[in-house]
């Protein structure tokens, strides 16, 4: 289907969802097919204790792209993004069965560096979360904690970072001063700036706007739009405006299991699951 036939039928028969998005180019077919692979999820379950949360997950994420998880709130969401940086280790009585490959390797194998897997797995919460810290080091923290300290190369990456997170050119002026002292929108692109700083290959974000007033949403909708040709982007989000906007491909969670993953424009106006449809049309969640 081509973009422009979508739009056609978004006006017919997108459930009200407007899914003239942003982040498609013009007569793009796009297709998980014709895609390569960055990460692969294979038989994945997922458990808190007993309880469990993720069920038999199957899915590939798409280098390169914007993939954004939907679903009513608990449907294991933010536990599905979680898991591709072992940010569940940090949860206790937490256990996964299943793989999640990245790089031909299964990152829950034993010899993973996961302090490695989560510099090319960055990951950016709802909430900003600057350090008490000047710009510049916010976003310098993670070279120097990798070890480097040269002026002249940590000036470069900041700017870089600033740059790429749209930012540099509110900030150059006062990068010694606190990141206290920045809107909550600013915070929250000073912390995809901190992010990328260690060139990451995946941005993990979960709700990144859900905090911010319109006109911030928008400003890190249009980011996401700009960082995608570098990194893979794998969002969640509330909003189905939202995963319209700036998705390529969407994922539709109920329950903790996956039931429906492909095209978001296809997702949106022609979904091929009821469950899918019901939730889109406002059913439940
Ligand atoms: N740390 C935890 N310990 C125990 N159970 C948890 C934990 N985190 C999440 N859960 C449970 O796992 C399920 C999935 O939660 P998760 O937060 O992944 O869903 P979600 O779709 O992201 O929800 P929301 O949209 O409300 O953020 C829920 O039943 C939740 O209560």
């Amino acid at each position: 289907m081509k973009n422009t036939d979508a739009k056609t039928k978004s006006d017919s028969k997108s459930h009200g969802i407007d899914i003239s998005a942003m982040n498609r180019g013009a007569g793009q077919e796009l297709s998980l097919d014709n895609e390569t692979t960055c990460i692969d999820v294979r038989n994945m379950n997922l458990f808190y204790g007993e309880k469990q949360a993720l069920f038999d997950v199957n899915m590939t994420i798409p280098k390169q792209r914007v993939t954004a998880f939907i679903g009513p709130s608990g449907c294991g969401k933010s536990t599905l993004l979680r898991s591709f940086n072992r940010m569940n280790d940090l949860v206790d009585g937490c256990s996964i069965t299943g793989e999640i490959n990245m790089e031909g390797q299964n990152i829950y194998q034993k010899n993973v560096d996961v302090a490695e897997l989560r510099r090319k797995v960055g990951m950016v919460f709802q909430k900003p979360n600057p350090f008490p810290k000047s710009i510049y080091e916010n976003v310098a923290y993670g070279l120097r904690i990798q070890g480097i300290n040269n002026k002249r190369v940590l000036d470069e990456a900041v700017e870089w970072s600033l740059r790429s997170a749209a930012l540099w050119d509110e900030v150059k002026d006062r990068l010694h001063e606190s990141a206290l002292g920045m809107s909550g929108g600013q915070q929250q692109r000073l912390v995809i700036a901190r992010t990328i700083a260690v060139k990451p290959e995946v941005l993990l974000l979960d709700e990144p706007a859900s905090a911010l007033d319109p006109i911030s949403t928008l400003k890190i909708e249009e980011l996401i739009y700009e960082l995608k040709d570098r990194f893979t982007i794998v969002i969640v989000t509330h909003n189905m405006q939202q995963a319209a906007r700036v998705s390529d491909y969407t994922a539709f969670m109920y329950m903790g299991n996956l039931i429906e993953f492909g095209n978001t424009d296809m997702l949106f106006t022609n979904p091929k699951e009821k469950k899918t449809e019901d939730y889109i049309t406002g059913r439940y969640g």
